[in-house]
């Protein structure tokens, strides 16, 4: 399968593209026309380049307003195709796009089209190059790539071909099965694109809301299900125009795009068995079954007030790391881990971040399996010495920086705390009944959020529920949960606009995404919470204010009220089930805890009660009468 992407797809100049899109390990590129354009170099000398990256030119593009066209409008629109097609020479391509026409003069007429197609495939041919036809989802005329396919099928020129957009096709609802019927030897080419469902203009919609396969919410995988199906073996090129990715880093859309792109090819080869797809073996996606252990980096006081913190909610010093500077705390099945390293990872990470969480463990089916299907996917394999008597546990380096590593029951990485741990005197002072991680919420700029569900949804069994507003008093953050199929591990991704809002001065303070709370569950919440204020926590207040709305919102009795209100407890509940939470205040640099019970099916994160817990969390964190930033 070669691979490409138009470089109309990532940020950068021209020559900062290439060097992004070769690195992640794309075959070739479509040129667009304005990049190279813009670019000093002559065509020939563009080509070169192109090549010297070991990259191949798959399609110069666009050509536009060509077809249908009379007298000298016509005349004109051959000519500046043979202009083009001396400079696709010198480039070093033989493939050019024409999209559907948008000229107000165009006529119309499939046998015109066609015939303007077959002059235009002879000129070509002369010159051994080749044109594909793509229906423009907003084209005059052809706007749907059955039109355009009948149009190619009358040209009956063998210079002339199809191209196929995922976009233009399921941006209009056309079944692609149609594609079935099309003979694979005419497609010439396709491109890939997903969206977001949004109801707008098709036009605008594509200049700038398309993104990678799997980070919208077209069927694209069905799509490329009918197109290997025709037979077709060409280029699948990645065809983005973004907003967002036109601000981004070359390097990190290039690598999300090669990872959607390798991911999609992926799942379809598993859904069409029957048919070969020219792609690196990998596993298939693995299952999630929990979070093993919230690792965070810490020094000095920061590191007392962490472990009091954790003392006062329950948890156990329950071991030492055999040779390092690395305690283990426990309760239920949650395991948090301080590193106070001064050397390795972790260090660096403190150095970088402050206290933070730099490393966190998921329980999955098969640890091996994971690694090699996140590093076939484009991530980085995470290595350090492993020390006398530990064990060595795949890790890979996540979104942020940080670090994931999998642990898993069948090759007894599990054993990892008998055999890395030694159990301490410390005393329990009593568990509050918190049994296991519920979920962990990464803040990150709202620009990297489609980046980090790719890298979720794409290496693991797991998936995306819609998005949230979440709304803090100086701004709106968004927010996304990404859960294991089973629920067994959810994460929840928080997009932030600007650094005015909680999670957007955490950004800033944190120099990058990162883990900004840690929500653990319990079966009771309210004895949880008695429990936890013997041990000396201190919740975060809540307003009278919120438990009087609650009364009017929720059919809750004065007893039931009074208490949630004694113990600062947040209550949601829609039709699968009701929730509890309540929040730590925030702790150094901004990070908090939180408590949660879920109650049936509830399923969601208590997206309502965001707006009062940040105003009650800016209320903590700054001091009286200080004007905010
Ligand atoms: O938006 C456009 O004009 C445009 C141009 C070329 C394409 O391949 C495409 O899908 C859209
Ligand atoms: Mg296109």
């Amino acid at each position: 399968m070669k691979t490409s992407i138009a470089t109309v797809s990532i940020s950068g100049n021209l020559r900062e593209k290439l060097e992004a899109i070769a690195k992640v390990g794309f075959d070739g590129i479509e040129i667009f026309e304005q990049d190279f354009i813009a670019d000093e170099g002559t065509p020939k000398d563009i080509g070169q380049i192109v090549r010297d990256h070991g990259l191949e030119i798959t399609l110069f593009q666009p050509f536009r307003d060509f077809e249908g066209l009379t007298g000298e409008a016509r005349d004109r629109a051959f000519d500046r195709a043979k202009y083009k097609f001396d400079t696709m020479s010198e480039l070093g391509t033989d493939l050019m796009l024409v999209c559907s026409s948008v000229h107000p003069s165009a006529l119309g007429g499939i046998d015109r089209a066609a015939d303007d197609l077959a002059e235009l495939g002879a000129i070509a041919a002369d010159r051994g190059l080749r044109v594909g036809y793509e229906a423009l989802a907003w084209g005059r005329h052809v706007n749907d790539h059955r039109d355009a396919w009948e149009i190619v099928r009358r040209a009956d020129h063998p210079n002339i071909g199809l191209i196929l957009d995922s976009f233009h096709t399921l941006a209009r609802k056309i079944d692609p099965n149609t594609i079935r019927r099309i003979p694979g030897d005419k497609i010439f080419f396709v491109q890939l694109a997903d969206a977001p469902l949004i109801d707008m203009d098709l036009l605008y919609w594509s200049r700038h809301f398309r993104n990678m396969p799997g980070e919208g919410d077209l069927p694209v995988q069905d799509f490329m299900q009918a197109v290997v199906a025709t037979g077709y073996d060409g280029p699948i090129s990645l065809e983005i125009f973004n907003d967002q990715f036109r601000g981004g880093r070359p390097e990190s859309l290039a690598r999300d795009g090669y990872r959607s792109l390798i991911s999609v090819m992926d799942d379809v080869r598993r859904a069409e068995p029957d048919i070969s797809i020219d792609l690196p073996q990998m596993p298939e996606r693995v299952r999630v079954d929990g979070i093993e252990f919230i690792e965070f980096t810490t020094r000095g006081d920061d590191a007392k007030a962490l472990a009091a913190m954790l003392s006062s909610m329950g948890f156990t010093h329950a071991g030492d790391h055999v040779s390092k500077k690395v305690a283990l705390w426990q309760q239920g099945d949650i395991r948090i881990i301080l590193n106070q390293e001064t050397t390795g990872f972790a260090s660096s990470a403190y150095t970088m971040h402050g206290t933070s969480v730099c490393d966190i463990g998921l329980m999955v089916e098969d640890a091996t399996a994971t690694s090699e299907r996140a590093i076939a996917l484009g991530a980085s394999p995470f290595n350090q010495s492993v020390g006398p008597g530990e064990l060595e546990i795949p890790a890979i380096r996540s979104v942020g920086g940080s670090v994931l590593h999998f642990i898993d029951e069948a090759s007894g990485l599990v054993d990892v705390w008998s055999v890395e741990f030694r159990g301490t005197s410390a005393q329990s002072h009593g568990d509050a009944g918190l049994s296991r991680v519920d979920h962990v919420a990464e803040t990150m700029n709202y620009d990297e959020m489609l980046s980090w569900s790719l890298f979720y949804t794409s290496i693991f069994d797991m998936h995306r529920t819609p998005m949230v507003d979440v709304i803090d008093p100086d701004g709106l953050v968004r927010s996304q949960a990404i859960k294991a199929r089973n629920g067994a591990a959810r994460i929840t991704l928080n997009g932030a606009e600007t650094h005015r809002t909680l999670a957007g001065s955490f950004l800033a303070d944190s120099f990058g995404g990162a883990v900004q709370h840690v929500a653990f569950s319990t079966d009771d919440i309210f004895s949880t919470a008695r429990q936890m204020a013997v041990l000396g926590f201190r919740p975060l207040p809540m307003t009278e204010n919120y438990y009087h709305d609650l009364r009017a919102r929720f059919a809750l009795d004065t007893p039931q009220l009074d208490e949630l209100k004694a113990l600062n407890i947040l209550y949601d509940e829609d039709e699968r089930g009701s929730f509890y939470q309540f929040y730590s205040k925030p702790f150094q640099g901004g990070l908090f805890f939180e408590i949660v019970q879920r109650v049936d099916d509830y399923d969601g994160y208590g997206a309502p009660n965001a707006p009062f817990r940040i105003a009650a969390q800016k209320r903590h964190m700054r001091p009286k009468g200080m004007p905010r930033r």
